[in-house]
């Protein structure tokens, strides 16, 4: 369906249906639901169950506690189906407002443990920390508390009230509901795009409710089929054993009634048995069913993974107290500065340090780049500086200045706010930060209305003229688009687009090109300069490349194992860079490898439409 489109190729063939966080289409997956005969069986049984149980007033053609002692212990007959009960009551019409009260005592059993199992798991799993370990122990301590014990006293003490007791059901089954939620929200919660959204200013509050919520939306549904059926099995038990059954006729009483003449009338404990039986069952098969056309994945590194990554980090370079790096401006002035700044990730053979007392800043307008092989802590400065480090990371720092404020004095919630207004954030991998479940319109409107107080048209009209400040060809169609719909080159400039909407002083672009391949590379360069000329906005650039530094940098920043080995501007740095490693780094970029003035004539000789560095211009695109 979606071709290998450069950023500069109008969407062709695009479909717009909304998807889900696998990147399958909603009506894909309902349809491949469908095309299973146990999904096509148990959904229609239980549709068929919920009929009878909305019309049962309707369907029932007697009441279901007028007695007709005539009728007492009656066998099947035309006037009455399934026969009389003990009491001379018909079965048939019990069992239909059976239907009923089974379907709403399990409704209220659910509905309790999701109202309390899934807000607080998302909670406890986004927020984690003290949080997370509160919620985790309640949970674990409900679990261990003996559930009958409590249903009894419930009864006793509300005397057999049936919607109070399958709230305690509910109580009860919450913790499931809870560890699932927060176990889901744990596999996503450092998902790029959820940083993204983080960047870009939007609440917690918000993210939760828009973006993480999708992801466990569909575990959700799975545990709810699965536990409907456990649910009505536990208060078919309960009013088996004669508690919260009244005078309700659920199947679980009339299956305590039946039981008592087994003997002499086994149709009376059939029926109800047969009408539990089948519908615990459809809600089993719909479930698996359910799990298995979605196939709910979550990819965790493993122990001994994690154990070995964490021991090469602490091999790399023993934690150090001196401070590398220079500043150039007063903190006032400057449009970011880091002093004395360090990272430390908590580990299990203890605090390892990854950025190591460095200090910096950028002018206002400035293009700085940070350069440093894989692994020399260019990415760990810039989550510090976007208050973006994983659970286990945390930084120190004597002061973190972002237009003219330090944020370290600030809350999380100010600073959250000063970063979607002052910083724009282009990161790595385009396709992972946006979020797989939203239109492109959707993800780039939605910090400006919530972060910048927009109105939906200003919005949205904002948000197609970055679209096409980007050089999207058809803004109205990508605006209605997947993340999914679009190449690689497409989603960096929507990033892009994104990143500068809210008009920020400083943009930060970590490796924003390494993701893309090297015609499309170039254009996203000479894309990022123009916007940085035309904004007048301090660009920090991530990069391992001198040919970009080389390209569009004014002042280099040298990082090698969590330290700064120079600063420098450009042209001295070229020309006579004072530490080796620098020197060895600009060799490594340009010896062997494809040099940008490389790329741009190979490039040009393949478009003959295009400027200097590939980039074509928007005129042309739409000729
Ligand atoms: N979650 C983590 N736990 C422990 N150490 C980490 C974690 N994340 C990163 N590190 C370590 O921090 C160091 C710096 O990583 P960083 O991501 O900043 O490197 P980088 O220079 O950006 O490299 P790259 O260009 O490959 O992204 C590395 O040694 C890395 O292994």
């Amino acid at each position: 369906m979606t071709e290998a489109l450069t950023g500069t190729e109008p969407i062709t063939g695009v479909t717009t249906d909304p998807v889900d966080p696998r990147g399958t289409t909603r009506r894909s997956t309902f349809a491949r639901f469908l095309r299973r005969p146990a999904g096509v069986i148990s959904i229609t049984t239980l549709a068929l169950i919920v009929l009878v149980a909305v019309f049962a007033p309707w369907l029932s053609p007697y009441d279901p506690n007028a007695v007709d002692l005539g009728l007492t212990r009656a066998l099947p007959s035309p006037e009455h189906l399934l026969g009389g009960d003990t009491a001379g009551r018909d079965v048939l019409s019990r069992l239909i407002w059976g239907t009923q009260i089974t379907l709403w005592g399990a409704l209220v059993a659910i509905g309790t443990a999701v109202v309390l199992g899934v807000p607080t798991g998302l909670v406890a799993g986004y927020t984690g920390g003290i949080v997370d370990r509160i919620g985790t122990w309640i949970s674990d301590a409900l679990q261990a508390v003996p559930g009958m014990i409590i249903l009894l006293i419930v009864a006793a003490s509300t005397r057999n009230d049936f919607t109070l007791l399958m709230i305690t059901v509910g109580v009860f089954m919450a913790p499931g509901y809870f560890r699932l939620t927060r176990s889901t929200v744990l596999s996503v919660r450092n998902e790029a795009y959820i940083d993204a959204a983080r960047v870009a200013g939007l609440s917690n509050l918000r993210i939760m409710s828009r973006h993480v919520i999708r992801v466990v939306f569909a575990p959700i549904v799975i545990q709810t089929a699965l536990t409907a059926g456990m649910a009505m099995g536990m208060q078919a038990g309960l009013q088996f054993l004669g508690i919260g059954g009244g005078t309700t006729p659920g199947w679980g009483a009339a299956m305590n009634e039946g039981f008592k003449v087994m003997r002499t009338d086994p149709l009376l404990l059939l029926w109800p048995s047969v009408a539990l039986g089948i519908t615990i069952a459809a809600l089993a098969v719909l479930g698996s069913t359910l799990a298995d056309v979605i196939s709910v994945k979550t990819v965790t590194l493993s122990r001994r993974e994690r154990r070995r990554i964490l021991a090469e980090n602490a091999a790399k370079k023993p934690a150090s107290s001196s401070t590398t790096g220079s500043l150039s401006i007063a903190a006032v002035d400057s449009a970011v500065r880091l002093e004395n700044l360090r990272v430390s990730y908590e580990t299990d053979s203890g605090e390892v340090e990854v950025v190591h007392g460095i200090t910096l800043d950028v002018a206002p307008g400035e293009v700085l780049g940070i350069v440093g092989e894989s692994g020399s802590g260019k990415s760990q400065t810039v989550f510090s500086m976007l208050d973006l480090l994983p659970q286990s990371g945390y930084y120190k720092a004597d002061a973190i200045w972002i237009g003219g404020e330090d944020v370290t004095t600030l809350s999380r919630r100010e600073r959250a706010e000063l970063l979607g207004h002052e910083i724009g954030y282009i990161p790595q991998e385009p396709m992972t930060n946006l979020d797989p479940s939203y239109t492109i319109g959707y993800q780039m409107t939605e910090p400006l209305r919530a972060v910048h107080g927009m109105s939906r048209t200003e919005a949205r009209e904002r948000a197609l003229e970055m679209l096409d400040k980007v050089g999207i060809v058809d803004p109205q169609r990508v605006m209605k688009s997947y993340p999914h719909e679009l190449s690689g080159g497409m989603a960096q400039r929507v990033l892009i687009a994104g990143a500068i909407s809210g008009k920020p002083s400083v943009l930060v672009a970590d490796e924003p090109t390494t993701a893309l391949d090297v015609t499309v590379q170039a254009e996203v360069l000479e894309l990022l300069r123009e916007l940085q000329q035309e904004y007048q906005m301090s660009l920090i650039i991530v990069t391992h490349n001198f040919g970009v530094v080389a390209d569009i940098c004014d002042r280099v920043v040298v990082m090698r194992s969590g330290s700064i080995v120079e600063i420098d501007d450009v042209g001295p740095i070229f020309a006579h860079a004072e530490n080796p490693y620098t020197r060895e780094l600009i060799a490594a970029s340009l010896d062997g490898a494809e040099s940008r003035s490389e790329i741009d004539a190979a490039f040009s000789a393949s478009a003959p439409g295009t400027q200097m560095n590939g980039a074509r211009t928007h005129e042309e695109e739409r000729a």
